[in-house]
Formats: structure tokens, C-alpha cells, sequence
């Protein structure tokens, strides 16, 4: 039983989502803050998008800038992140039998005032995409920054979605399953940063 990764699946099989605390550092956290910084300061970020929109279209569901995470130019910082990905794909895959074959993560920056309006990860019918992964990296964010993640939890039997809060705490991770909870990025006060990723099948 790996202690770090085994409440992630617990929570995924019983409630659709897990969340671990601890999945980095505070040292990692800042270091790969640090370096999301550093690249964004050279221009290697670009909007994000969500198909073929106009950019004003999209600007009114998601306000993130984006930059995906290549293994062959990473940091070792990155590296290690990615690591430590693969071997929670590796345990996913011993424990749960998703057949997870690859991962995709890009770096995420949202502007103060930005968010992401509620949507399913599959919007682009890639359907390769099992997990959803987040991974914050914000030191000392507050209650009153908002920015938080709302996750839209279906009721059985009829009954009404719950919604779920949850802060984006630095070296917190959440996973989810991609095609079946809902979610969004509410608005926060200050400048908000995560890498996000999807497991996927083949
Ligand atoms: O940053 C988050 O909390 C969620 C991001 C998200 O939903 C996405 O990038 O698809
Ligand atoms: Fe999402």
C-alpha cells in the first residue's frame, strides 16, 4: 500500500474524486512555481482554448494561459514531477484496472479575475481521457483569494448535485474521473497556478 497514493484512489472509487494534501513539497511547490514563472516570463504561454472558438468566446469560458510540460525539455524539477506522475499511473493501474497508457500536463496560469466556466473534460470528445489530474502550486493561499474548484457531484436516485469547494492549497492534488464530474475554476483575487493533466488509454 503506497500512503500517498492509496486515499487518491479510495476517494476516486467511492466518491468519483480523491484529493491528497501532500503530493508535493513545499520546497517542489516553489521550485516549480518558480519555473512556470521563469517560462512564462519568456513568452512560452499561450491562451488557452477550447476548440475552434473566437478568442473573445473563449476568453468568457476560461481565462488560463497554458503551457504543456515536455519531457525532452524539462527541468529536473519537472522531471521529478513527472516521475512521481508516472508512478501514480503505475499504482492506478495495479489497484483499479484503467489500463492507463499516457499522460499529457501542462502548466496552468490564471490572472487575477480569470476562471473557468463549468465543463466536462471531454469536451473534445477525446475519450482517451480517463483522470483528470490538478496539482496546485500556490503558497499561502487563503479563503478569501477564492480561485477555488467546485466540483459538481451527481446525487443518486434524482435527488439534487451537490457541489463540492475546493481550495487550490499548494502540493494539493485532485483526481477525478474526466468523463463524469463536472467542475469549474471560480474566480480568485490573486494570480492562480496549477499543473493540470489527464491520464488516458490508448
Ligand atoms: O485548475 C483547476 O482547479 C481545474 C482546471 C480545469 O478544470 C481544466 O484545466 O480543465
Ligand atoms: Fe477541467
Amino acid at each position: 500500500m503506497n500512503p500517498l497514493f492509496e486515499p487518491i484512489i479510495e476517494g476516486i472509487l467511492a466518491d468519483g474524486f480523491g484529493v491528497a494534501d501532500n503530493f508535493l513539497s513545499p520546497n517542489e511547490v516553489k521550485a516549480l512555481a518558480s519555473q512556470l514563472h521563469k517560462r512564462h516570463e519568456a513568452g512560452q504561454f499561450r491562451a488557452a482554448g477550447i476548440g475552434n472558438q473566437q478568442v473573445m468566446v473563449e476568453q468568457a469560458i476560461r481565462g488560463d494561459e497554458i503551457l504543456w510540460i515536455d519531457e525532452a525539455t524539462a527541468t529536473p524539477d519537472e522531471a521529478a514531477f513527472l516521475q512521481r506522475v508516472g508512478e501514480f499511473v503505475e499504482y492506478v493501474n495495479q489497484t483499479c484496472y484503467l489500463g492507463l497508457r499516457e499522460f499529457e500536463f501542462h502548466y496552468a496560469r490564471y490572472p487575477a479575475g480569470t476562471f473557468y466556466k463549468r465543463h466536462l473534460d471531454q469536451f473534445r470528445s477525446d475519450s482517451r481521457r480517463k483522470l483528470s489530474v490538478i496539482c496546485y502550486l500556490n503558497t499561502d493561499w487563503q479563503e478569501t483569494d477564492g480561485g477555488q474548484l467546485a466540483l459538481y457531484l451527481p446525487a443518486p436516485g434524482g435527488k439534487s448535485e451537490q457541489q463540492l469547494i475546493i481550495s487550490p492549497t499548494g502540493g494539493r492534488l485532485v483526481c477525478f474521473e474526466s468523463g463524469r464530474l463536472e467542475h469549474e475554476v471560480l474566480p480568485a483575487t490573486r494570480e492562480r497556478l496549477s499543473i493540470t493533466g489527464w491520464l488516458k488509454t490508448i
